[in-house]
C-alpha cells in the first residue's frame, strides 16, 4: 500500500522549498503527499518579501479534518512561524498519535530571511523536539536550539548532536551543509550508540534552495517503506545528492535555485 506522507509547512511560490518541495519529494519516492499549510510566503529564488501566517486555530482545523479521515504513515514538519502554531502542532501530535515525525526546525531561509520568530525558538525546543522521532537541524539551528555558538568541524558536531539528545531529542540528523570542505557530511545520532556519518561529495552549485526541506521530506517518505531511520536517511541523502547534481538544469530564477526532483525519471542527458 502506498504510504500517506503529510507535510506541515509553509508555501514557497518558487517551488524550491516548503510544501512544494515536500510534495515533489514524496511523489518521487513512492509516497502519497498530503499538506497542512502554516503560512504563505511571497518568495522567489532571490529571497522572501513577505510572510502571511495561517492562524493557529486554522492549522489545527486542517489537521483535525484531515486526520479524522485519513491515516498518516509519516509526517514532515517544516516552517511553523510562531509559538501558537507550534503549540497547535504539538498538541495535534499527541491527540492524533502521530508517528514517524521528522522535524526540520526551519528558522532562516537560505536568503537570510527569518521564517521563525526568535521568541518561538524555545517552543520548538520544549514542545516539538521531544515529540519528534527525528530532528534535522543545520548548524545554525543546532546552535540556536542549544543556546551555543555555531560549530565548524565534525568533532564539535558530534558533541552538539549528543547535547541535542540530552535536551530530549529521540534522534538527531545534524546536517553539515554549512561546513567547508570537499564533502558534505551529516551525522545521525541516537541514544546509546556513537553517531553515524553520511558523507557525499560537495557539489559545486549555488542552487541549494530547499535542500533541507527535500532531505527531511525524503526521510519521511522513505521511513515507512524501509526498516529503520538509518536506511531511510542513507537513501534520502543519496536522493538529495542526485537532485543537487541536476539542479543547474533548472531555470527557476536568478538567485539560489532549487534542486531537481525528477532527475531519476528524466536524466539531463535525455533532454
Ligand atoms: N553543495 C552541496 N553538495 C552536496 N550536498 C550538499 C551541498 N550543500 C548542502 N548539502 C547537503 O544538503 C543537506 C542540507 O544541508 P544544510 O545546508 O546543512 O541544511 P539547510 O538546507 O537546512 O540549511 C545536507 O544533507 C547537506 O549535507
Ligand atoms: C516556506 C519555506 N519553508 C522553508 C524554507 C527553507 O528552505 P531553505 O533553507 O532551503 O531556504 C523556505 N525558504 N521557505
Amino acid at each position: 500500500m502506498t504510504p500517506n506522507i503529510l507535510t506541515i509547512a509553509g508555501s514557497d511560490p518558487s517551488g524550491g522549498a516548503g510544501i512544494q518541495a515536500d510534495l515533489k519529494t514524496f511523489s518521487a519516492l513512492g509516497g502519497y503527499g498530503m499538506s497542512v499549510l502554516t503560512a504563505l510566503t511571497a518568495q522567489a529564488t532571490t529571497g522572501v518579501t513577505g510572510v502571511f501566517p495561517v492562524p493557529a486555530e486554522f492549522v489545527r482545523a486542517q489537521l483535525d479534518t484531515l486526520l479524522s479521515d485519513a491515516k498518516v504513515d509519516a509526517v514532515k514538519i517544516g516552517m511553523l512561524g510562531d509559538t501558537d502554531v507550534i503549540n497547535a502542532v504539538a498538541s495535534a501530535i499527541d491527540d492524533h498519535g502521530l508517528h514517524n515525525v521528522v522535524l526540520d526546525p526551519v528558522m532562516v531561509a537560505k536568503s537570510g530571511d527569518r521564517l521563525l520568530a526568535v521568541e518561538a525558538i524555545a517552543a520548538v525546543r520544549d514542545q516539538l523536539v521531544p515529540r519528534a522521532d527525528l530532528i534535522t537541524p543545520n548548524l545554525p539551528e543546532s546552535a540556536e536550539l542549544l543556546g551555543e555558538d555555531e560549530v565548524h568541524d565534525l568533532p564539535a558536531m558530534r558533541a552538539q548532536a549528543g547535547r541535542l539528545l540530552d535536551i530530549g531529542a529521540k534522534r538527531v540528523l545534524l546536517k553539515g551543509g554549512h561546513l567547508a570542505g570537499e564533502s558534505s557530511t551529516d551525522l545521525l545520532a541516537e541514544p546509546g550508540s556513537s553517531p553515524q556519518a553520511f558523507s557525499a561529495e560537495r557539489l559545486p552549485t549555488k542552487n541549494t534552495h530547499g535542500t533541507g526541506c527535500t532531505l527531511s521530506s525524503a526521510i519521511a517518505a522513505l521511513r515507512p517503506q524501509r526498516r529503520d531511520f538509518y536506511e531511510a536517511v542513507r537513501e534520502a541523502k543519496d536522493y538529495l545528492t542526485e537532485a543537487l547534481r541536476y539542479a543547474d538544469d533548472l531555470n527557476a530564477g536568478r538567485g539560489k535555485g532549487p534542486v531537481h526532483h525528477f532527475h531519476a525519471l528524466w536524466p539531463a542527458d535525455d533532454h
